[in-house]
């Protein structure tokens, strides 16, 4: 769809979730319903007032009974005149009381509004910016109550109003220093008195900050991939097992027991992770085996954490230690830039915790880790003994820290606009920095960071973009 286009166009659909529910709704938008307003409800509506009402089809044969609500422009959710019918949450119901709409419509062009239309419709009509609409999807797809919360302070504003207050700064600092670009003679002194540098460094803090806080959003809304790794029968489906607190794969004491991928959705602390069960990684001539370890390597080469699991029990066997050593660097060169890797050692309900954590030590030495400084993570899957440090540790390392303000819900789009003005900041310094600034490059330097804020709020977005966005609403919303 192209998001720009028929976008005058009256529109209508179900408003509520597809199945049976108590109360379902019929929603219509549109700059001027007050015809079909009368033509369906008999009269005009009292506005912003529930009225009580038969809807009959073309026959005048009875399609229920339910209230009739009219907001008038530009009073509504999208900013139009927006009719919502209240009837009772049937299928049938409701999609007799759509058609008797749409044919009723038929007069001022009423057509079936296709996903996100009323969302973007509230967008085009300034009702909220595009960091918001996008916070309406999240509202509806939150998977855990922190997301919610988090989804509802966006769409409250908490992500917009911070980057519109960064994106006014940039402004006038723009002003000012484009101002030197039309008055070459005023220049340099001009923005040494300005104290444009200072300006600056103090814009680059505040977007430090609300990076940090949007990169926290982020990872509240898109979860945290969690792969579990390691040599066969260290306990990798035990920990899954353990962590979903179900029998989901199957744990046995033969080696290379699990071949295909096992994964689950579970939460920790609000936070959405997805943790995925792998094949042992070894080298293998059984065929099936050997495909479900390429599917590990798959699966790490796509992780956002890798846990690599030890086996406590076998550490102190040579070969296992030494093909231990190989296969953890393998993983930690396969797992994507950026991904965190924590190491587990596990099975620690078999020897004393001295013992345990002499041989992690001795492990990490003989490797010239930099882990040897730490203890590491003692687990015991069959106890649970650390299982909740390993909870807390996982969230930790993917940058996780619950704020005190709590967080807002955002996407990856933001926290990659908001490092390109922060980059785009830097450089701003860096070239104030020069004992003979070039003022055009800083000024475009500060351009590019102020479109790239901009780009959050929607007032600079490709319509690909706003299709994109829309397109992956649900029809009704
Ligand atoms: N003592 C002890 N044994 C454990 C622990 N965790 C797992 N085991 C045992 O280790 C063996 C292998 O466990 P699995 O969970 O199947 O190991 P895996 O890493 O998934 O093995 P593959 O799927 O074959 O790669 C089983 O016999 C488990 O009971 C633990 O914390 N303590
Ligand atoms: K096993
Ligand atoms: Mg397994």
């Amino acid at each position: 769809m192209n998001p720009l286009a028929r976008q005058s166009d009256p529109i209508a659909a179900v408003a509520t979730a597809p199945g049976r529910g108590a109360v379902g709704i019929v929603r219509a938008s549109g700059q001027d319903l007050s015809a079909l307003v009368r033509a369906l409800c008999g009269r005009a509506l009292e506005p912003r007032h529930a009225t009580l009402l038969t809807f009959r089809d073309a026959q005048n044969g009875i399609i229920d009974t339910g209230l009739a609500l009219y907001f008038p422009a530009p009073h509504s959710y999208t900013g139009e005149d927006v009719l919502e019918l209240q009837v009772h949450g049937g299928p049938v119901v409701l999609h007799l009381l759509l058609g008797r709409l749409l044919a009723l419509g038929r007069a001022i062009g009423l057509r079936a509004a296709e996903p996100g239309e009323f969302t973007q419709r509230a967008f085009l009509n300034g009702k909220l910016d595009l960091a918001q609409a996008e916070a309406v999807a999240d509202l509806i797809d939150a998977t855990t109550e922190t997301a919610a919360r988090g989804a509802g302070r966006a769409l409250a504003g908490e992500l917009s109003n911070r980057v519109h207050a960064l994106a006014e700064a940039l402004r006038e600092l723009r002003a000012l220093v484009e101002a030197t670009l039309d008055f070459p003679e005023e220049d340099i002194d001009f923005i040494r008195a300005a104290g444009v540098a200072a300006r600056v460094q103090a814009l680059e803090a505040q977007v430090a900050e609300v990076l940090a806080r949007t990169r926290q959003g982020a990872l509240l809304r898109e979860g945290i991939r969690v792969v579990l790794a390691g040599q066969p029968n260290v306990g990798k489906s035990s920990l899954l097992n353990a962590l979903a607190g179900a029998e989901l794969a199957i744990v046995t004491d033969v080696p290379g027991t699990t071949r295909d991928r096992v994964s689950q959705a579970i939460q920790i602390g609000g936070v959405p992770l997805h943790i995925v069960d792998t094949a042992g990684l070894r080298e293998t001539s059984d065929t099936v085996e050997s495909i479900g370890v390429a599917r590990s390597w798959d699966a790490i080469a796509e992780a956002d954490a890798v846990l690599f699991l030890h086996d406590l029990t076998r550490l102190e066997s040579p070969a296992y230690a030494q093909a231990e050593a190989q296969i953890a660097q393998a993983v930690a060169g396969h797992a994507p830039r950026g991904a965190t890797l924590l190491h587990v050692w596990n099975k620690s309900d078999a020897l004393d915790e001295a013992e345990a954590r002499k041989r992690c030590r001795d492990f990490a030495a003989a490797q010239a880790w930099d882990e040897a400084a730490q203890p590491g993570l003692l687990l015991s899957t069959r106890t649970q003994a650390g299982l909740d440090d390993l909870r807390q540790a996982l969230l930790a390392a993917c940058g996780w820290q619950a704020l005190p303000e709590g967080v807002f819900l955002a996407r990856t789009r933001h926290v990659q606009a908001l490092a390109g003005c922060a980059e785009h900041l830097q450089t701003a310094r860096r070239l104030l920095g020069a004992s003979c600034p070039a003022l055009d490059l800083l000024a475009e330097e500060l351009r590019l960071a102020h479109q790239d804020l901009m780009a959050i709020t929607g007032e600079v977005t490709a319509d690909a973009l706003l299709g994109d966005i829309f397109g992956r609403f649900c029809i009704g919303k």
